[in-house]
């Protein structure tokens, strides 16, 4: 199971993730409590040894400007959320970097369908905790696709069961306060995914 922590902006929780096994680490780079400037995700992305996909996250920016801010940050992949068009998609793909398209379970769940590398399948309001219906979707994606949502250590293996994705993606259900990551919480939720695949 891919697990993917996103919503860092400090060192030492990029290094909790690290540590506790992650194989994705994410920074926000655009409108958002979590939000960083490309030059903090390239400080944080630095961080970050090879075997972990560091990804720029982005929501409704034109493809220039996903392009300036992954160049200047140095990710390795970018995730647009929102209905980005395939022409996008399209549009980043000389950038050479792993592209995640993220929707909710409204979209068309096949991945590939606007060239992406991974989906996302995501609650409507991203970053908001929020769960929601994730057995709606079972069956329903194609290819290699990460669940996120209002999960969370304590429902992380209910949700991958309810599901069945390939990988599971996380923000609020490991943070104390909002935008604020506790260490504890990300081993937990990586020790509860581990314990359910
Ligand atoms: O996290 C945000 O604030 C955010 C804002 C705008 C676009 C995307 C955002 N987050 C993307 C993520 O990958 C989150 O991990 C995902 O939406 C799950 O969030 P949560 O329900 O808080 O675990």
């Amino acid at each position: 199971m891919y697990v993917k922590i996103c919503g860092l902006s400090e060192p030492a929780h990029v290094a909790a993730a690290v540590e506790a096994g992650a194989d994705a680490v994410g920074f926000v780079m655009t409108r958002s409590t979590r939000r960083v400037s490309p030059g903090r995700a390239a400080e944080l992305a630095a961080l970050v040894p090879a075997h972990v996909l560091t990804v720029g996250v982005f929501r409704g920016e034109d493809p220039e400007t996903v392009r300036a801010a992954a160049l200047a940050s140095g990710v390795r992949a970018v995730q647009l959320h929102g209905r980005h068009p395939h022409a996008d998609f399209v549009a980043l793909k000389d950038l050479g970097v792993t592209l995640l398209r993220a929707v909710d379970s409204t979209a068309d769940l096949r991945c590939g369908a606007y060239d992406e590398d991974l989906l996302l399948v995501d609650a409507p309001h991203a970053g908001s905790g929020q769960p929601w219906d994730w057995a709606a979707v079972r069956g329903r994606p194609s290819g290699r696709w990460l669940l996120a949502g209002g999960l969370a250590p304590g429902n992380v293996a209910e949700a991958i069961a309810a599901a069945g994705p390939w990988g599971v993606d996380v923000s609020s259900g490991v943070e104390s306060a909002p935008g604020v990551k506790d260490p504890a919480l990300i081993e937990a939720f990586l020790k509860a995914v581990r314990g359910a695949a």
